[in-house]
């Protein structure tokens, strides 16, 4: 729980507290991640500035007026910039340099708590479908040209579908989207959080 505890004294807030029917499942809290290992210790809940928790609340309500059916889980939110550091390692000098924010330049969203990668369940806890996992670090999971995706038969229109109607709820809850992840969202812009919000170590 140290990690836990360091989040919530930089004034941080535990999503689940803020929304019980918002599901978490921290993927970097397990090995079953891009980097085979587990990288969080200490950490039980997903943390997020309470500017981007109040956003978040804000889509799960959006989605369950569309379906009651339906769930935000969230993947990973705020990320100390030490775990950033064992991300960009991997992907430095590769061809996935474009999916990990690089630390030497402050980061990403995510090490200010003010970004979070999400997906939607239906009611048996299922992911929908949206064309690739989490973290799949390639062409099928950017958000600028899925019409082509689709004519290339790379997404199929289910997918297509699904993409669309998280966007909608987080962009209308006051998100920003990024080029190239469907599942990860920003609640302010780069400058801004740099200007405004603490970066966690
Ligand atoms: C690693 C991936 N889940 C992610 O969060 N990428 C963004 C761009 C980041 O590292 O800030
Ligand atoms: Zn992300």
């Amino acid at each position: 729980e140290e990690l836990d505890t360091y989040l919530r004294n930089k004034g941080l807030v535990d999503i689940s507290a803020q929304d019980s029917t918002i599901r978490v499942q921290l993927v970097y809290a397990t090995p079953d991640n891009f980097m085979g290992e587990a990288v969080y210790s200490g950490i039980t809940r997903a943390w997020l500035h309470p500017d981007a928790a109040g956003k978040l609340v804000a889509a799960q309500r959006l989605l369950k007026k569309e379906n009651p059916d339906l769930t935000l889980v969230v993947y990973d939110a705020a990320r100390p910039m030490s775990v950033q550091r064992k991300m960009w390692a991997l992907v430095r000098g590769t061809d996935k340099v474009n999916y990990v924010s690089n630390p030497a330049n402050g980061g990403g969203l995510h090490n200010y708590g003010m970004a979070v990668d999400v997906t939607i369940l239906d009611k048996t806890g299922a992911p929908l479908p949206m064309g690739t996992p989490f973290d799949f670090f390639g062409e099928e999971a950017h958000t600028n040209n899925e019409e082509a995706l689709l004519d290339a038969g790379k997404i199929d229109r289910t997918a297509y579908n699904n993409r669309r109607l998280l966007r909608r709820i987080m962009r209308n809850a006051g998100f920003r989207i990024i080029l190239y992840e469907w599942w990860h969202f920003n609640a302010c812009s780069r400058a801004e959080a740099r200007q405004s919000y603490p970066v966690l170590d």
